[in-house]
């Protein structure tokens, strides 16, 4: 099989508190993870090792075809999406930032990166708002833009964090099911947290659930839903 990311007994600490100890995982090129775990189970600190933007205590990950920090891996990070009508950047120009990480100062836009640019965003059904102010936009639609600059370097490791809490269930539902067609069409590796069990069992292909140790980790199929709510994930969380 071929593993793009094999993390092994990584820890993780933030001064005094420990909130990763000794989980050990594979991630397999194709692969669609549903990460979920009560608040504070450490969740966004696995996205971020994975990332390489905290440091392991102990332990390792190692990666094979997409590298540590952000080669290969388009991350979205846990966001408030607001309606924030003040802020003044299109479309394009925040979609664009997703190409800057891998270019050497100067960093400028070229032609081919405007056709990338037109060509993500038509394959996320948003061409249309191209040149919209971001603060324009509903919820649903920035949520697909911060996708687009994610997906926009054509990574094989996409990582969302959290990315529907903001939105209400059916633009939800939506998002989850672009993700799936965009992991079984393209073929692109999706880690995505979320406390939205349902839909993550519903959509995803594995699941792993998190309480700042890995407690389940295999399919989203055989994955029991009473089970995590022993574990923490109580029921208003199932639907926030
Ligand atoms: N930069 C940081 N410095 C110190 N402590 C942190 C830092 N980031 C997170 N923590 C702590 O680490 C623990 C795990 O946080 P993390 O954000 O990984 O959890 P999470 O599962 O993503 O939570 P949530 O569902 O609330 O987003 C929490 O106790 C949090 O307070």
């Amino acid at each position: 099989m071929n593993s793009l990311i094999r993390a092994e007994n990584v820890t993780v600490r933030y001064g005094e508190n420990i909130v990763l100890t000794d989980v050990s995982f594979d991630v397999q090129a194709g692969d669609y993870i549903g990460l979920v775990g009560a608040n504070g189970s450490g969740k966004s600190t696995l996205m971020k090792a994975i990332l390489g933007l905290v440091p392991i205590e102990k332990g390792k990950i190692q990666y094979s075809g997409v590298g540590r920090g952000h080669t290969g891996i388009g991350y979205l990070p846990q966001v408030a999406v607001t309606g924030n009508t003040l802020f003044p950047a299109e479309v394009r120009e925040i979609v664009g930032i997703g190409l800057l990480g891998g270019k050497k100062f100067p960093k400028r836009i070229t032609k081919n990166d405007e056709l990338a640019i037109e060509s993500i965003l038509e394959k996320l059904g948003i061409l249309g708002l191209k040149n919209k102010k971001i603060g324009d936009l509903s919820g649903g639609q920035q949520q697909r833009v911060l996708l687009a600059r994610a997906m926009v370097s054509r990574p094989k490791l996409l990582i969302l964090d959290e990315p529907t809490s903001a939105l209400d269930p059916r633009v939800r539902s939506e998002f989850f099911a672009l993700i799936k067609s965009i992991n079984e069409n393209d073929g692109t590796t999706v880690i995505l947290v979320s406390h939205d069990l349902s839909s993550i069992k519903r959509y995803s292909k594995k699941m792993m659930v998190l309480d700042r140790e890995l407690v389940y980790y295999g399919s989203s199929a055989a994955f029991d839903i009473n089970f995590s709510m022993a574990r923490g994930l109580h029921h208003h969380e199932l639907n926030d």
